[in-house]
């Protein structure tokens, strides 16, 4: 059981989520974050999890050799949205919250300014995706309510899953298009640029606009806005300008 000191150092850290529509370069992003400081660390989209889905073992998620062949649940979705919409939400919904749960690497317990960067959140999982399932008739009205509820119950029963703030990673969706195309994923050949522009409105709605409810968890969270139209992989100067603008905005957390 953690000590009372050690709980207070592991309230320090801070936990923003990097959110953005689909290959936007949230995952190219937080690599420089990773690099940028020992006192910041990343957790990664559980993609391979929906690629490959398989029973973990209440202990660990170590898997044996019986359960190794699971369902691409990615494809699945993708392919047939309209009979896996609801499955893969639910999946991919778990699977951050499991992320999210994790306790922080122990490096981050000494650390002067620790910061967690998540790469997306149970929050863009409900606002951007399963609310456009949900308009796109993917998800039925029953279904909508069983996941809101579901998700409404955890994000109030979990203290962790709450977020210090949102760096928003904003970009036209012919410009996702272009870098979706460009990585090549087999999976995402059904995704269009009517899709990306659907997911784009949301995240506009959510994190721009200011449209939407969020739950109690999520108030007053501030919201870091980068245009990332223009490559930055090759640029460090625009690589040190977002660096130091994150660096502003995780201080005034
Ligand atoms: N600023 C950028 N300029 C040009 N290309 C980029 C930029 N950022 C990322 N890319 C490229 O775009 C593609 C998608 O990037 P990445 O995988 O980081 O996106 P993502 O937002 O993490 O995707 P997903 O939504 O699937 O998790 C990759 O091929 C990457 O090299
Ligand atoms: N429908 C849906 N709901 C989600 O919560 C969600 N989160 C990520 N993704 C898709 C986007 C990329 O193809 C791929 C990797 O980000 O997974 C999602 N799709």
């Amino acid at each position: 059981m953690a000590t009372e000191a050690k709980k207070a150092r592991l309230n320090r850290i801070k936990r923003v989520a990097v959110e953005g529509n689909i290959a936007v370069g949230k995952s190219t992003f937080i690599s420089l974050l990773e690099e940028e400081s020992s006192d910041w660390a990343i957790v990664g989209e559980p993609l391979s999890r929906w690629q490959n889905v398989q029973c973990h073992s209440e202990r660990d998620e170590e898997i044996t050799l019986s359960q190794k062949h699971g369902g691409n649940l990615l494809d699945m979705f993708y392919s047939d949205p309209r009979r896996w919409a609801f499955t893969f939400q639910s999946y991919v919904c778990l699977s951050r919250m499991r992320h999210q749960l994790k306790p922080a690497p122990g490096h981050l317990e000494t650390a002067a300014e620790p910061v967690v960067f998540y790469e997306r959140s149970v929050y863009s999982d409900r606002y951007c995706f399963a609310a456009n399932c949900f308009s796109l008739g993917t998800f039925n009205e029953t279904e909508w309510n069983i996941y809101c509820d579901w998700h409404s119950t955890m994000m109030a029963a979990m203290g962790e899953l709450k977020l210090d703030g949102i760096i928003y990673l904003r970009t036209e969706p012919e410009v996702c298009l272009e870098r979706l195309k460009l990585r090549g994923r087999p999976e995402e050949r059904p995704v269009s640029l009517e899709y990306l522009d659907q997911i784009h409105t949301r995240h506009e709605s959510w994190l721009v606009h200011k449209e939407i409810s969020v739950s109690d968890s999520l108030k007053g969270a501030p919201i870091l806005t980068m245009d990332c139209n223009l490559s930055f992989q090759e640029d460090t100067d625009k690589q040190n300008d977002m660096m130091s603008q994150v660096k502003a905005f995780v201080a005034g957390l």
